[in-house]
């Protein structure tokens, strides 16, 4: 795939929050860039900032040093074309399936038209959960639900995906089987995706280049492609090559940095 332009760009990021006891510095000193349509993991420690990397793309939140651009912009404000999937699928239990897709753009505009309904119904039929679309959430299983919160993000079709450990909660079954669902819908429909797991194989089956972070306040430690062209499936996992790539992944995540 022909990588052209950045989507994604971070240079000399730092993040401190001001606590009641104190700060905390999250990210310090974070310079990278995401090109478009790259699939790019983030690995690193609980704490690490891995989050506020996600919040900061997304203009959920303002950085305390350095720049963050999207697109060649910096980012000042929360950004429509960018799509979130949160660990839990965080829909409203009230509204069916379908209510829950178009939830974006009844909350920007106030209001839902049939053909918005008529792509939520594509997506819903996308994410493989046709037939489900007048069901309420506390009828879904778990994998369904962060289907339905896969569709949401995808619904105004964003260049630029945000997941922030999005099967973590899931079964290692389902797990896989949505991570092989996603890179279906990413090659279908190409975008930048800025994935954070915990999960070295996972990493490695999905992403095209792996970010590690060191342990608070983050920073990039390690930048690497992944050394295993696609398709990959489990077995690509098995090769000396990808066994050696998951032990320095292994290495660097328990390297303690001073914080
Ligand atoms: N709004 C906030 N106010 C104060 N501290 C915060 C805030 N958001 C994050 N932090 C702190 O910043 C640090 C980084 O948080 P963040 O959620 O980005 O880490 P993470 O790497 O995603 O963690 P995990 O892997 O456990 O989900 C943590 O110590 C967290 O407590």
């Amino acid at each position: 795939m022909a990588l052209t332009n950045n989507a994604i760009s971070f240079s000399s990021v730092g993040q401190t929050f001001l606590t009641g006891s104190g700060s905390v510095t999250a990210l310090d000193g974070v310079t990278v860039t995401v090109a478009q349509h790259e699939f790019v993991a983030v690995l690193g420690p609980s704490g690490c900032g891995k989050s506020t990397l996600l919040r900061l793309t997304a203009g959920l939140m303002k950085p305390s040093k350095g720049t963050v651009s999207v697109f060649g912009k910096e980012v000042t404000m929360p950004r429509d074309d960018v799509g979130i999937v949160f660990q839990k699928p965080t829909l409203l239990p009230w509204a069916n399936v379908e209510d829950n897709v178009v939830f974006p753009v009844r909350h920007k505009y106030g209001r839902v038209t049939t053909e918005d309904r008529e792509q939520a119904r594509t997506i819903i039929e996308t994410v493989g959960l046709k037939g489900f679309e007048k069901r309420l959430p506390s009828e879904l299983s778990g994998g369904m639900q962060q289907r339905v919160g896969i569709a949401r993000a995808l619904f105004l079709n964003p260049d630029i995906l945000l997941m922030d450990e999005p099967f973590s909660a899931l079964d290692a079954l389902t797990r896989d089987a949505m991570g092989f669902e996603l890179l279906r819908l990413w090659q279908a429909s190409p975008k930048t995706v800025l994935f954070i797991t915990h999960s070295i194989p996972e990493a490695a089956l999905l992403a095209d280049r792996i970010l590690v972070l060191s342990e608070r306040p983050g920073r990039i430690i390690a930048d690497l492609q992944v050394p295993t062209a696609r398709p990959r499936d489990e077995s690509a996992l098995r090769t000396p090559e990808m066994q050696d790539f998951s032990a320095e992944l292994r290495s660097l995540l328990i390297r303690k940095e001073a914080a």
